[in-house]
C-alpha cells in the first residue's frame, strides 16, 4: 500500500488488518520515521519510504538500511496526469542504486508508454529490479 497520507501512523494497524503486507509511507509526513518503521514491523508489514520531489535522497538515506523499499516520486503528490519529472532519475542511478544496491527501488508518477523506457535507462548494474509503479485512479475515465 502506497500512503499518501498526513498522519500515516494512524492507518498502520487497520491497513495490517485489512490484509495489506507492505506499507509505504512518506517521509515527509512524519516527525518519527524510526518510530513508524518499527511500528510497521510489528504490525507484519514490510516497509516502503516515499519521498517528494524536492526532498534530497539525502533525508531517505538514514532509513535506507531498515527500509525493504524507497519510492522516488517522479510527479508532486496530488493528482495524476501529471509530467513524469526524469530529473528525479539520479536519486535512482547516482545515489541510492549505488549506495544502497540491494534495495528496492520505485517511483511513481507519469509513467507510461512514453516514459517507461527512462525508467529501465537507469536500472544500473546492480543485482537488485528497478520496481516500476504505474498507479491509476480506477475512477477516472482516462482517454
Ligand atoms: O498520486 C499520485 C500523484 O499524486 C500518483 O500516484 C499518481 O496517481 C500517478 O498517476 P499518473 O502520473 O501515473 O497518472
Amino acid at each position: 500500500m502506497h500512503m499518501m497520507v498526513a498522519a500515516p501512523e494512524q492507518w498502520v494497524k487497520p491497513m495490517a488488518v485489512a490484509g495489506a503486507n507492505q506499507y509505504t509511507f512518506h517521509l515527509e509526513a512524519t516527525d518519527n520515521p524510526g518510530a513508524l518503521i518499527k511500528d510497521i514491523r510489528e504490525n507484519g508489514m514490510k516497509v516502503g519510504l516515499a519521498i517528494k520531489p524536492g526532498t534530497t535522497v539525502e533525508h531517505l538515506a538514514p532509513w535506507a538500511n531498515q527500509i525493504d523499499m524507497a519510492l522516488v516520486m517522479t510527479v508532486e503528490p496530488g493528482f495524476g496526469g501529471q509530467k513524469f519529472m526524469e530529473d528525479m532519475m539520479p536519486k535512482v542511478n547516482h545515489w541510492l542504486r549505488t549506495q544502497f544496491p540491494s534495495l528496492d527501488i520505485e517511483v511513481d508518477g507519469g509513467v507510461g508508454p512514453d516514459t517507461i523506457h527512462k525508467c529501465a535507462e537507469v536500472r544500473g548494474c546492480s543485482r537488485a529490479a528497478l520496481s516500476v509503479t504505474v498507479l491509476r485512479d480506477l475512477s477516472t475515465p482516462r482517454k
